[in-house]
């Protein structure tokens, strides 16, 4: 039984739907909105948990998904969290920060809460999918940087833009870290107009229920 988890996503619509799901006066959690991008988050969480105990931290929002890893409108759990854009570009290709030696790209999840929380979204019948979800500073919107990430990333169902922040900031004051994302749209060249924003948000909301009846 966890005590306390901090919830916390990027823009205020995903807190609205997170509440909802949770209920609002639900004193278990705390959901705050950090901003878009990796220093938003990062900031955000390690003032947050600095101020106050707690047992779990949950990055949570709307995500990409890659074409048939993640479908829109299903769950994506994160197994570990990829920060996919740290590192130098090279002739030969991409060399992320722990192949020069300058430090980790991934944070490891909580297995156990993580482990809980799929069993329950199946249980629920939502469509739900693990593996590592990418952190990036820009949104994938070429066909060719797709192929790139699911080359560099064959276990890589989503892609977000704040979870390195929010598990890079846990890390480093202890505290064990989640990602869960709803998928709004396909990964691949930009079509902004085809984001189901509405009903990842509705995804959102039912899958915060269920986080809240199990953790
Ligand atoms: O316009 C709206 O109503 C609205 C409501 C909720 C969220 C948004 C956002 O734009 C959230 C930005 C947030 O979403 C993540 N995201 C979603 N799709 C992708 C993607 O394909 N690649 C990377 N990130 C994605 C991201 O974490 C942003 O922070 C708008």
């Amino acid at each position: 039984m966890v005590n306390r988890v901090l919830i916390v996503v990027s823009v205020e619509a995903e807190k609205e739907a997170v509440l909802r799901g949770i209920g609002k006066d639900n004193e278990m959690f705390n959901v705050v909105v950090a901003g878009v991008g990796v220093a938003a988050a990062a900031t955000t969480t390690a003032i947050t948990l600095t101020n106050q105990p707690y047992q779990l931290v949950i990055n949570a929002g709307i995500a990409g998904g890659f074409v048939g890893r993640a479908d829109v409108g299903s769950l994506v759990v994160a197994n570990e969290i990829i920060c996919a854009d740290l590192g130098t570009e090279t002739d030969e290709g991409f060399l992320p920060l722990d192949q020069l030696g300058l430090g980790a790209t991934g944070v490891k999840v909580d297995e156990a809460a993580k482990e809980t929380i799929i069993a329950a979204f199946k249980q629920a019948n939502r469509k739900v999918a693990a593996g590592q979800i990418l952190t990036l500073s820009k949104v994938t919107g070429t066909q060719e940087t797709n192929d790139q990430l699911i080359k560099r990333y064959p276990d890589a169902v989503a892609e977000g833009m704040e979870g390195f922040g929010v598990a890079t900031a846990a890390l480093k004051c202890g505290i064990p870290v989640l990602e869960i994302r709803s998928i709004s749209n396909a990964i691949g060249p930009r079509d902004r107009e085809s984001w189901k924003i509405k009903e990842a948000l509705i995804e959102l909301e039912e899958a915060s229920k269920i986080i809240s009846e199990v953790l």
